[in-house]
């Protein structure tokens, strides 16, 4: 297995073009299941996440065609209603094909989605709302089957939290409903707005997406269409703390500034200037970071669970105290540990974990558990003096599109080996 190796502490400098949206690309590739024609998606990030979409598409019986960041799907020859346990567990949303393929084929046969662990991750929710819509669904020794004898049917669907692959799945499932659905506490996470997007494009009747209700006539049949993914939000985010920890200036290019707006504040708040101008956000860093007082995760647009373990990493060498209330999942401080073994000092009780900044990081071996936390690792060996190898790049490979050759383009020492 292959490790990134380190050499620390180096500047950042220069620009960086941010990828598409894995959490965009990964829905409206489901999504283009239930289309009558060819999709092309432009801006879809290489990642083994939208490998293993592209993989489940197949196995459906789509054609599919990859070049570059554009993605061809063709899904008029789609006649699988399965999906393999071993795709299933590759990645959350897996689930999100539950919706897509029901719609399309009338019924399901698939096992629970795999995908970062950060604590339970249930799919009650998905499963309550499609029942609602009239899929008849058999948990069955860990796998679901699921048909819609009657088809699918509009329906009037609260979350009881607003999740955002229950939002999709709803979405999707509802685009080609016989009726009218209405989602009250959907999650309004820019992901959404671009699954909306698309599917409006090919012919759906979406409103709202993006606001807490979201109101979905369904249509008979969608067309194909073509269609630019969202920037990578949390990469984004990522790199601006990259840069924050490393006393950098750089340039984050080609993003959509409004999606990162709630995780701004935590740059400013720690010394950082953050110039936007139109789709690229400038981050100056000071010397030393101050701490930041308290973050506390969210739905959108709160501040991002995702984006929490690379800025904890950030604020191991800030000036001071920073608290973190990580809200959304059980159990996400998995990179604390791993992070000590850089030399940070967090103590974690329950959700809160609490980060004295120190004055330096010194390298060391470290594993990545999983996604972000193998970002955070990667932020922190760019400041910690010395060498630090990271294992765990199944993770980090899902979510960040060749992380160690943009780095090492912005001056950073670091290689996979
Ligand atoms: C592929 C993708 O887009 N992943 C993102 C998506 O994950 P994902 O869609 O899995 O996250 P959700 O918004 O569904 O989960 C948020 C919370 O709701 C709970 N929950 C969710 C569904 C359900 O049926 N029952 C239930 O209890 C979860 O356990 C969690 O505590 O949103 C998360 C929250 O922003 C992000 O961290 C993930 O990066
Ligand atoms: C948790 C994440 O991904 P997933 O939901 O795909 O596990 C993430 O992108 O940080």
């Amino acid at each position: 297995m292959s490790e990134l190796l380190i050499q620390g502490p180096n500047k950042l400098q220069g620009e960086i073009h941010i990828h598409g949206a894995k959490n965009s690309t990964l829905p409206l590739m489901a999504a283009s299941l239930l289309c009558g024609g060819q999709c092309i998606l432009h801006n879809c990030p290489i990642l083994s996440d939208v490998d293993t979409s592209l993989k489940i598409l197949r196995y459906l019986g789509c054609r599919v065609e990859r070049s570059g960041s554009d993605v061809a799907i063709d899904p008029t020859s789609a006649n699988e209603y399965e999906i393999p346990d071993l795709l299933m567990r590759e990645m959350r949303s897996s689930i999100i094909f539950l919706g897509a393929i029901v719609s399309s084929m009338g019924r399901a046969e698939l096992s629970f989605p795999g995908g970062c662990e950060l604590g339970p991750r249930p799919i009650d929710l998905h499963l309550l709302a499609l029942r609602k819509m009239g899929v008849v669904i058999e948990e069955d020794h860990g796998c679901l089957k699921c048909s819609a004898p009657n088809g699918i049917q509009g329906a009037c669907i609260n979350l009881s939290f607003p999740s955002v692959g229950a939002t999709e799945n709803i979405i999707i499932a509802a685009s080609r409903a016989k009726g009218t659905t209405v989602i009250t506490n959907a999650a309004r996470e820019p992901e959404i707005w671009d699954l909306a997007d698309f599917l409006n494009s090919c012919g759906a009747k979406i409103q709202g997406a993006g606001e807490s209700t979201v109101v979905i006539e369904g249509v008979k049949s969608l067309t194909g269409c073509e269609h630019s993914v969202i920037p990578d939000r949390i990469a984004a985010a990522t790199y601006l703390t990259a840069a924050a920890i490393t006393g950098s200036t750089l340039t984050v290019a080609s993003v959509i500034p409004e999606h990162i707006a709630p995780v701004i504040p935590v740059f400013e708040e720690c010394g950082c200037q953050i110039d936007v101008l139109d789709h690229n956000i400038k981050i100056t860093a000071p010397k030393r970071l101050g701490r930041i007082k308290s973050v506390r995760t969210m739905p959108y647009p709160g501040f991002p669970t995702d984006a929490q373990a690379p800025v904890m990493a950030m604020t191991t060498l800030a000036d001071g105290t920073s608290i973190f209330v990580e809200n959304i999942f059980e159990s996400r401080y998995k990179h604390v540990g791993e992070l000590m073994r850089l030399g940070a000092t967090i103590k974690v009780e329950g959700r809160v974990a609490i980060v004295e900044g120190v004055s330096r990081l010194s390298g060391a071996p470290v594993e990545a558990a999983d996604l972000r936390g193998g970002a955070a690792l990667v932020v922190a060996g760019l400041a910690a003096q010395g060498t630090t190898l990271i294992s765990g790049l199944k993770h980090l490979d899902r979510g960040y599109e060749s992380i160690e050759k943009s780095l090492a383009l912005l001056g950073a020492d670091i290689k996979r080996i």
